[in-house]
């Protein structure tokens, strides 16, 4: 049977990550550029990376307040289903980059309180996803990826424009909670399945997809 889940796994930094995350049943995979990031890739090993997903696995790639050149040496280079703008990139951004490049944009925004809410309707309008994360920390170093939950009750039952999806510390033993009381059909992680900053790890991985899905979860030796 097909879920209803879509899983990303954000933030992969090893050749190993694809198939730990292929195996485990996401749909998405999401590479990071920004330097400051300890996912950051070079465009190189991205495309090495992403020449070994299937079609049919979403391409996700992560930029912070892209300008043009940055985004064109990168569609350039690796092979790209969707880009992920996860800065303070304004609506007519989103426009822009959606014409100029030709792919899906899923824009990025965090949440930490009822005044959080107003600009989904605004990015619902141009976006073609939505990734609904945890506001960072006002001295972050990362805008994302900091493996921090905002309060899910703020956007239970809400309606939405386009698809979207559920993201900031989600882990393996909270994921089906954060399904059951927001709605989500899809979760996207990162932190969650790391054994350290940066390094993800194999049966997270699987423990987090299994626990999306509502399967057992594969054990490893
Ligand atoms: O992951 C990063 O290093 C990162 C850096 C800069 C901007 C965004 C970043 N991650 C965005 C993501 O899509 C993460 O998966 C999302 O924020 C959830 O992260 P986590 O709370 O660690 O699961």
């Amino acid at each position: 049977m097909t879920s209803l889940i879509n899983v990303k796994i954000c933030g992969l930094t090893d050749p190993a990550d694809v198939p730990a995350a292929l195996f485990a049943g996401a749909r998405y995979l999401g590479f990071v550029f920004f330097e400051k990031s300890p996912r950051h890739l070079t465009f190189g090993d991205a495309a090495f990376m992403a020449a070994t997903v299937p079609m049919g696995v979403c391409k996700v790639a992560l930029t912070v307040n892209a300008d043009n050149a940055m985004l064109d040496a990168l569609t350039e280079q690796v092979p790209l289903d969707m880009l992920q703008l996860h800065g303070s990139e304004s609506p007519e951004r989103v426009v822009e980059v959606k014409a100029r490049y030709g792919l899906p944009v899923m824009k990025a925004i965090g949440v930490a309180g009822p005044e959080d809410l107003a600009q989904l309707d605004e990015y619902g309008r141009v976006a073609d996803q939505l990734l609904i994360d945890a506001k960072p920390p006002r001295d972050a170093v990362l805008p994302g990826g900091n493996g921090l939950a905002f309060d899910w009750r703020l956007i239970a039952g809400r309606r939405w424009p386009i698809p979207w999806m559920l993201a900031g510390g989600l882990t393996p033993e909270n994921v089906a909670e954060a399904i059951a009381l927001t709605g989500a059909r899809q979760v996207d992680v990162s932190s969650g399945v790391e054994s350290s900053r940066g390094v993800k790890d194999a049966q997270l991985i699987a423990n987090f997809c299994a626990a999306a899905l509502g399967e057992p979860a594969p054990f490893f030796d």
